[in-house]
């Protein structure tokens, strides 16, 4: 949805998916493996002509700093003008964000509206970051994970595909009602 909006409103040539390598910032003991949230981010995104999805982050060793993500984007794109999509969730965060100062040279942010977080810029750089208003999607990953966990339906929180794959392949859930346990890369 966020992608959708921001792309209309900017009029972005292409929007890139970027699942994360090793979210070092996230108390999640396990992650689930690479290979699997990147096959999914390729099938919930293949409708969109506008959308693609990048390994840049999967394929590289250690912990996930968007300013590795961005400079390895750079690399591949010299010539493309680069926006950060991301949710208020993380745009609060951004301070305690690796190697910071590199950031807003690296690319304009693009901060979005999410239901429980307040969307404020005022903690960041004068005009290195556009706000904008989407719908709201009272939807987490936590949230979906632990339902498909409790044996709970994820149909119509999660585009259809990804329902089928998670049950395919057994994630986030296990014999013993844990999470699958697979480290990430
Ligand atoms: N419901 C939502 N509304 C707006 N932005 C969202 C929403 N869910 C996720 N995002 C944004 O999408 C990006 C990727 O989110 P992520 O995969 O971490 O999902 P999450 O629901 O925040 O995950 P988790 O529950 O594991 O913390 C982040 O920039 C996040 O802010
Ligand atoms: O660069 C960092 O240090 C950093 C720390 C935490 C999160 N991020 C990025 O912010 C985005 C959302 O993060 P998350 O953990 O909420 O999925 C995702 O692209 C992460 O790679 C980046």
């Amino acid at each position: 949805m966020a992608a959708s909006e921001v792309q209309a409103q900017f009029g972005l040539e292409q929007v890139i998916f970027v699942p994360t390598g090793q979210p070092w910032q996230k108390g999640h003991d396990v992650v689930s493996p690479a290979e699997d949230r990147y096959l999914m981010t390729v099938i919930a995104t293949a409708s969109n002509p506008r959308f693609l999805v990048s390994r840049v982050d999967v394929d590289r060793s250690g912990p996930t700093y968007t300013a590795d993500t961005l400079s390895d984007l750079r690399a591949q794109y010299p010539d493309a003008e680069l926006y950060f999509i991301t949710g208020a969730d993380a745009m609060e965060q951004i301070l305690s964000w690796h190697r910071v100062e590199e950031l807003f040279e690296l690319a304009h942010f693009i901060g979005v509206t999410r239901p429980g977080y307040s969307l404020d810029d005022a903690h960041l750089p004068q005009g290195s970051v556009s706000l904008v208003e989407i719908p709201a999607m009272a939807i987490s990953s936590t949230g979906c994970r632990e339902r498909v966990n409790a044996g709970l339906p994820v149909w119509y929180l999660v585009p259809d595909g990804i329902v089928q794959y998670i049950t395919k392949r057994g994630l986030y859930r296990a014999e013993d009602g844990s999470p699958a346990p697979e480290w990430g890369p």
